[in-house]
């Protein structure tokens, strides 16, 4: 052993090594002669931490942390979890993103991964693992990042961010973690003419080259961690759903946006109706915005209806798609696979040629629940709102697009103009409101609530596969977590809670992974699997 054990952050413990430590190590000299213990080195990070007069700088300084020391990067973000996720992750990370290059000190331990290189994909994943157990895998292309589009290399931050957060809230070991990115050119002009961009200078190679080359990466990935739960993020459109189809029945894989988004407002939509104490079934939900996060979220809703004893087609009839072109109709050639099975017949409407925008849609079709996965800031604006809820007692309203200027509306303006009676959740957090002496708690529905657990769950069970059995009891587990009897109650259980509620998750994962004999091992004591592969930040 050597001094490089201070460089590397996964066995660093700085001021706190002891003196028979620093011996044994060689690190005599080489740290201030006070030993601390985690606790004091905690205490002094979170006061510098609070030094930091911006949520950037803050962000910044939480990573010099991380980057210097897991155990200690961990252990203050598992005691201020509500306080650290809009920092850590969404909405500052988006700024983290638009700026990395420029930001840029170190790798932190990701993997990244070049169209032009193929060949060195096999080394690059072993050379960034350095002969770690690796279980999970976040691995993103940035082509879709967020609301905020296409940021090349610079995405990279996303897959370490949502890595962040599956330790923080799921206990997942981070030393058994890697962050890929996948770099494929980017189509982002501004990073192109960039000197400082720090990806590969040229437009977004597609095509057979690029299928080539996400199937090279999964591959060898697989070979490399057999155990491995691949998480994928931030793909475009035009790829995010054709990946999860190719790959989901062979390895035990996830797409966040469409998955983890799904679960996520599923379990927001049945807290919802358990305040109003209103029937799924008796509900006409329209998705503003169907590209991944849109179309994914209504297949999960869809689901429920046929779990409810729906037919397909009786199902289908109370679903409503507008993306750019106004309300989705079979005859449209543009349709992407996952539009199409809700698309509707031009024969349904008397005008069917004037549906052309979200104000028209509504006004036609009088939905009960409106989910916005747009990317279009303020379209859920004061006049359609009011529209839709003069057709529904409780309006189920989610404007979901990251970050914060992307959102579709804010939360206080859809209380003020239902006067309180709007059932809310946003993407990014929301703090109370308080309306006509009422205290509104807002749920945060973002997949971060959702996708630390079932990944815990995934990985504790040590699971074949992840199907819509297991993502289905997850937004069960989820659902149930709500206190629907209290005025101004939120439809989603707080993130403060976020650490104990991802157990739940797990262990509803587990369970039904067992149900269905899908564990490579036996698990005879579910909560005892779940409990066992939480890693804790201690020396
Ligand atoms: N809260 C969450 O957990 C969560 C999860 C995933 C995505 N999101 C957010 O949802 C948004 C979309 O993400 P995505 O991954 O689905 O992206 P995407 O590109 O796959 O989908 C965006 C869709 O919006 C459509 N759109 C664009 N302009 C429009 C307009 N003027 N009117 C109607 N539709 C329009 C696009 O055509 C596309 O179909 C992003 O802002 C993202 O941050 C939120
Ligand atoms: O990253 C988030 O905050 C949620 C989601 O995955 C998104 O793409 O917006
Ligand atoms: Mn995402």
């Amino acid at each position: 052993m050597t001094a490089s054990i201070l460089n590397d952050p996964f066995q660093n413990k700085g001021t706190a090594f002891t003196p028979e430590e620093r011996h044994d190590l060689g690190l005599e000299g080489l740290l201030p002669p006070y030993v601390e213990t985690l606790t004091q080195q905690t205490a002094q990070t979170y006061a510098q931490y609070q030094s930091k007069p911006t949520n950037q700088l803050k962000r910044q300084y939480l990573m010099t942390v991380f980057n210097e020391n897991r155990i200690l990067f961990y252990n203050l973000f598992s005691q201020h979890v509500a306080e650290f996720m809009p920092i850590v992750y969404d909405p500052t990370i988006a700024d983290t993103i638009e700026r990395y290059s420029h930001l840029y000190n170190a790798p932190q331990e990701a993997a990244f991964l070049s169209i032009d290189h193929p060949d060195d994909i096999q080394d690059s994943l072993k050379n960034a693992a350095a002969g770690r157990d690796i279980r999970l895998i976040v691995v993103t292309d940035a082509e879709g990042i967020l609301g905020i589009g296409d940021w090349g290399t610079n995405g990279v931050a996303i897959s370490i961010g949502k890595l962040m957060v599956y330790t923080a809230a799921a206990g997942i070991d981070p030393k058994q973690v890697l962050p890929v990115m996948l770099d494929a050119g980017t189509n982002n002009q501004q990073l192109l003419d960039d000197p400082l961009y720090l990806g590969n200078h040229h437009a977004r190679i597609t095509g057979s080259q690029y299928d080539d080359f996400v199937d090279q990466f999964v591959t060898s990935a697989e070979a490399l961690f057999p155990n491995m739960y691949l998480h994928f993020e931030d793909f475009g459109r035009s790829h995010a759903a054709k990946i999860l189809k190719k790959y989901q029945d062979k390895y035990t894989i996830f797409n966040d946006d469409i998955q983890g988004t799904g679960i996520i407002v599923l379990a927001a939509v049945l807290g919802a109706l358990a305040i109003s104490k209103q029937n799924l079934t008796d509900q006409t939900y329209l998705c503003f915005g169907a590209g991944s996060a849109g179309a994914g979220i209504a297949k999960r809703v869809y689901g429920e209806y046929l779990q409810a004893g729906l037919t397909p087609a009786e199902a289908k009839a109370h679903f409503y798609l507008v993306d750019k072109q106004g309300l989705l109709f079979d005859d449209d050639p543009t349709l992407t696979p996952e539009q199409k099975p809700f698309a509707r017949k031009r024969s349904e409407f008397d005008h069917s040629e004037t549906l052309t925008d979200l104000a028209s849609a509504v006004a036609a079709v009088h939905p009960t629940i409106l989910v916005g996965t747009s990317t279009q800031p303020g379209t859920f604006t004061e006049a359609i709102i009011k529209d839709m809820a003069a057709h529904t007692p409780r309006p189920i309203i989610m404007p979901l697009s990251n970050p914060t200027k992307l959102a579709e509306a804010k939360a206080e303006d859809l209380l003020k103009w239902t006067d309180g009676k709007a059932l809310v959740a946003t993407g990014i957090p929301t703090p109370d409101i308080t309306l006509n002496g009422i205290t509104y708690q807002i749920g945060q529905a973002n997949n971060a609530l959702v996708y630390p657990g079932l990944g815990l769950g995934v990985i504790a069970g040590k699971t074949t596969t992840l199907n819509a059995e297991m993502i289905s009891a997850a937004a069960h587990s989820l659902g149930g977590l709500v206190d629907a009897s209290k005025p101004g109650a939120a439809v989603l259980p707080p993130v403060t809670k976020l650490a104990q509620f991802s157990t739940t998750v797990a262990e509803a994962v587990v369970q039904s992974a067992v149900d269905q004999q899908l564990t490579k091992e036996p698990i005879t004591d579910v909560k005892q699997a779940v409990a066992d592969t939480r890693w804790t930040p201690k020396y």
